[in-house]
């Protein structure tokens, strides 16, 4: 792993942008290995690590661990990460989790690919950092969705399985109304649930020294979570130290500066923009005719989609309940789940998802973000994401993050996956070679008149 220390004027790091020329002409590549577990977790993608403290070297041992013994954890943690399967920190956390958990504790801004392990990374610095005897909120982290605080919690009780933590949510309709203080050390949540508790004095503040914001991105976006997140960190104490921690598989431009104000005097851990997405997900691209085409491509593609599990993206919400409701009725056994569905509905579809026992998902980009599904092998673009879909006033240029977190749904911490784009018609098809080009990798052709060839090609990419 290569380490440069060089910084722009908002002391982040600027890399390196490739420009890897998109061709209409799209040939297959040679299969590669699949890259296994192991492999990932010795991976050599580049990071480049920005010190707070610039008298420090962060070439020294002491920031970045091979063992999680190495970090003096408490033996509960140990054991509880043990008991997840956990015996070796991945890429990120080797190199974060020493920085988080150094003393005095230090803000942090940190970038690594989807499904590499960030949530481990903070969610044992929460657990590192609050004081199991004290019965106050200690540790805030905040969620773009409820889906994602959800998943979350479960990994702050699987790994927390061996203290004494209590932990709460702050998401809609958990609480009951007349809910009074909360005790719990650790809360999880979105942040207008979040700002409401802390409104009605449900939540007390007065103790947090630890504010998390996974898919920091998405969460400080002015034109999206950005005015509700800073609502809740201008409503914390500011006569104690609160450890910052943002962290997210992109950081687009135009959040990196409001980053760094938001967690001053962070140590930064940053992706080189050729490296944002990993190798392990193949992407491919099917040229249909027209939006009905789109239809029947993906109901011929069926059989393929329940081989593992599969999502698919649309991006309304009516094209998610009008494709599933069609595919329902011609016999197909999908899911549709989209924010217009009440909180326990979504639960109740995104569980039985995780659970197995629906194959295939449609749904718009209200779970992009952070779902970690390990069974899920393929990820299906009927409607590229598209700038209009996040910003307001946005125009139809791709929403190059949100593709980036889509498609990372798949190929989680080394498994293989494969993603295949719709593109019926000029416009699409250049909205996807500007996908192509900024993150520099190939996108293949799957012809959609050859049903087995489709197969084989599938079946090929994610062996
Ligand atoms: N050290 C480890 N050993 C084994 N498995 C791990 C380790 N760290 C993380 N994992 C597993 O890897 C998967 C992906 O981790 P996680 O969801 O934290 O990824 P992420 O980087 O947050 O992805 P995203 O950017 O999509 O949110 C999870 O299923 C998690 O349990």
């Amino acid at each position: 792993m290569s380490i440069s220390l060089s910084k722009d004027e908002d002391g982040f790091i600027t890399p390196s942008v490739s420009t890897t020329p998109a061709s209409p002409k799209k040939d297959e590549e040679p299969a590669e290995k699949q890259k296994t577990t192991s492999e990932l977790l010795t991976s050599t993608f580049e990071v480049m690590v920005t010190l707070a403290d610039q008298q420090v070297d962060p070439n020294s041992p002491l920031y970045s661990v091979k063992s999680f013994e190495e970090l003096g954890l408490k033996e509960e943690l140990l054991k509880g990460l043990l008991a997840m399967g956990f015996d070796q920190p991945s890429k990120i956390q080797e190199r974060a989790l020493p920085l988080l958990l150094s003393d005095p504790p230090t803000n942090m801004i940190g970038q690594s690919q989807s499904g590499t392990g960030k949530t481990a990374a903070f969610v044992l610095t929460m657990l590192s950092r609050v004081d199991y005897n004290l019965h106050k909120p200690q540790a805030l982290c905040l969620a773009p969705s409820r889906e994602l605080a959800r998943q979350i919690m479960s990994v702050v009780t699987a790994m927390g399985k061996f203290t004494s933590v209590q932990t709460e949510y702050a998401i809609k309709d958990n609480l009951p109304k007349d809910a009074t203080n909360i005790t719990a050390q650790i809360i999880v949540g979105t942040p207008g649930t979040m700002m409401d508790l802390m409104r009605r004095k449900v939540l007390d503040v007065s103790h947090v020294k630890v504010f998390v914001l996974d898919e920091a991105d998405n969460m400080l976006d002015q034109d999206g979570l950005g005015d509700q997140t800073l609502r809740v960190k201008n409503s914390l104490p500011r006569r104690q130290p609160i450890q910052i921690i943002l962290f997210s598989a992109t950081f687009p431009d135009n959040v990196r500066a409001f980053a760094s104000k938001f967690a001053p005097n962070a140590n930064k851990i940053e992706l080189q923009k050729e490296e944002l997405s990993v190798d392990t997900i193949r992407q491919f691209y099917m040229d249909c005719k027209n939006e009905e085409h789109k239809y029947d491509i993906l109901v011929s593609l069926y059989q393929l989609l329940t081989i593992g599990q599969s999502i698919i993206f649309t991006q309304h919400r009516h094209t998610a309940d009008r494709i599933s409701q069609r595919m329902t009725a011609e016999g197909h056994k999908v899911a549709s789940l989209h924010g217009a569905k009440d909180a326990s509905e979504r639960d109740a579809i995104i569980d039985r998802f995780r659970e197995g026992r629906d194959k295939v998902l449609i749904t718009t980009n209200v779970i992009a973000r952070g779902i970690d599904i390990m069974q899920v092998n393929m990820v299906v673009n009927y409607d590229l994401p598209l700038m209009n879909e996040r910003v307001k006033g946005g125009d139809e240029r791709p929403d190059i993050e949100t593709y980036i977190h889509r498609i990372g749904r798949t190929g989680r911490f080394g498994r293989r996956g494969i993603s295949i784009n719709f593109v019926h018609d000029k416009k699409t098809w250049l909205q996807m070679e500007q996908i192509e080009k900024a993150l520099g990798k190939k996108i293949m052709r799957i012809e959609t008149n050859d049903l087995d060839e489709m197969e084989a090609k599938m079946k090929a990419a994610l062996k």
